[in-house]
């Protein structure tokens, strides 16, 4: 399926990213792609696909329980009409930042997370220290009719001081430079699931 976003939405994202370092913006995606989107992501978790995430990568990734204790499946192109339509938006978005901010983002590594009940992440950066590829974080979530009594804030430690918590409500996408903000996902009392990834530049062959 194939979405459009408009001109100006992506205008606010890339005002934001370089003035603020991260947008937060609701209604990103039409509910007919995230309502698809989460019932792709249920039939995974049903079918046992999605796995326990690791943290680091390469050598390095493991599966430490008391960092985070989401389930996770990475996304491949082809894979369904739903998939492929996200996966062109957030290509879209790159084009976009590259053309006015030349952050020379070469590609869009994405995978479905699944936070169970009391699911978390603590406190973390994006950029491993053995890889310093991921320089945009995108996370679109796919959760419909949250509230914040819910929980499962995703809470950002932004630059200037300020914390700032983003409800994980279906078509919300928040975006954020990936080595400039510490944050953290807060238990929820609900199944939560989202799309998480990140644009990442050319590597020096170091991984
Ligand atoms: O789901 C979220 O709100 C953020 C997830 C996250 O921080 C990560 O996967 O690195
Ligand atoms: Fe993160």
């Amino acid at each position: 399926m194939t979405t459009d976003i408009s001109d100006s939405l992506l205008s606010r994202i890339i005002d934001d990213l370089a003035e603020f370092g991260w947008s937060l913006q609701t209604g990103f995606a039409p509910q007919s792609l995230t309502r698809q989107l989460a019932e792709e992501c249920r039939q995974r978790i049903a079918q046992g696909t999605l796995a326990p995430a690791g943290t680091g990568r390469g050598h390095a990734v493991a599966v430490r329980e008391g960092t985070r204790s989401d389930h996770i499946q990475w996304l491949e192109a082809g894979q369904s009409p739903a998939c492929d339509g996200y996966l062109q938006l957030l290509d879209d978005l790159r084009v976009a930042i590259n053309q006015s901010l030349y952050m020379g983002l070469v590609d869009y590594e994405s995978h479905f997370a699944f936070y169970p009940p009391g699911g978390f992440y603590l406190k973390h950066l994006d950029r491993f220290r053995d890889d310093d590829r991921r320089a945009v974080s995108a996370v679109l979530y796919l959760n419909d009719g949250w509230q914040a009594e819910d929980g499962g804030m995703l809470r950002l430690y932004l630059a200037d001081g300020q914390v700032r918590d983003v409800l994980p409500e279906a078509g919300t996408l928040v975006v954020f430079l990936s080595a400039d903000v510490p944050h953290e996902v807060l238990p929820a009392s609900r199944d939560r699931l989202s799309l998480t990834g990140w644009f990442r530049r050319r590597g020096d062959g170091v991984l």
